[in-house]
């Protein structure tokens, strides 16, 4: 079976465009476990543009499933991940003015750095993962950092399926077998959805977990606008 963790930065971005607490980031998050999911993400960017760093402690005293910590590990993320030991903390090479995440680490170049990094975390007993590319030479610098997993960087999965091209599955089977074979637990993420989640899971071998935020928040509204606008039409007679 693969996880599912779901990743509620945007439902972070939504209460931050108004202040106040609508909607209840931790409430959400205390109902996505009850509903069923195994995991909850969060990825806290520098600026706290969605998640902040406050949010990260609250949500550390109520998750009771899998918590993952995504991000650059720039001084102030590693601080507050030591701090916090969530389950998993997935290393992220973003920079701090992405919009979004838009790359796998380079594992050759920055091996020594990742290793250092992955040491301190696995000594406090926080499982790490590496956020790559599907890319061999990338997930065999992966292992010699001594990461338990990878997450695999899904956005060029997610737009060729989106073309109907169903080869762009190639290179993550290639790379989930490679990091299998090496002793890597195998996680996937960004822009997975319910169109294209069903192939991905079919065709790549030993997935454990996938994070998903932006469509499926994005898919929540969508599924739930029908119910809510005859709600409001109710209340309205
Ligand atoms: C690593 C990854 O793919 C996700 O964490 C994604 O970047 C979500 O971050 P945003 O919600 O800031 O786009
Ligand atoms: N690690 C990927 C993640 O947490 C969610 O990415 P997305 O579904 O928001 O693209």
């Amino acid at each position: 079976m693969t996880k599912l963790s779901v990743n509620v930065n945007k439902i972070a971005t939504l209460r931050n465009s108004r202040g106040g607490n609508v909607p209840n980031l931790i409430k959400v998050a205390q109902d996505i476990e009850e509903f069923g999911a195994q995991g909850i993400t969060i990825h806290p960017r520098p600026d706290e543009r969605h998640i902040t760093y406050q949010d990260a402690r609250d949500l550390k005293k109520v998750v009771t499933t899998e918590f993952n910590i995504e991000g650059n590990p720039i001084p102030k993320f590693m601080e507050l991940v030591l701090e916090l030991k969530p389950t998993q903390v997935t290393l992220v090479p973003d920079g701090v003015d992405a919009i979004t995440s838009n790359a796998g680490w380079d594992t050759i170049t920055h091996m020594d750095f990742l290793k250092e990094i992955i040491q301190t975390f696995k000594s406090n007993g926080i499982r790490t993962s590496i956020f790559v590319d599907p890319d061999l030479k990338m997930i065999q610098g992966a292992a010699l950092t001594g990461a338990n997993r990878i997450e695999l960087y899904t956005e060029s999965y997610a737009i060729a399926y989106a073309n109907g091209n169903k080869t762009g599955i190639t290179p993550f089977v290639e790379a989930a077998k490679a990091a299998h074979e090496l002793g890597m637990g195998i996680n996937a993420g960004h822009d997975l959805s319910l169109d294209n989640i069903q192939f991905f899971k079919e065709s790549v071998p030993n997935l454990l977990e996938v994070s998903i935020g932006h469509a499926l928040i994005s898919e929540s509204l969508y599924l739930g606008l029908e119910n809510v606008i005859n709600m409001y039409i109710n209340k309205l007679k």
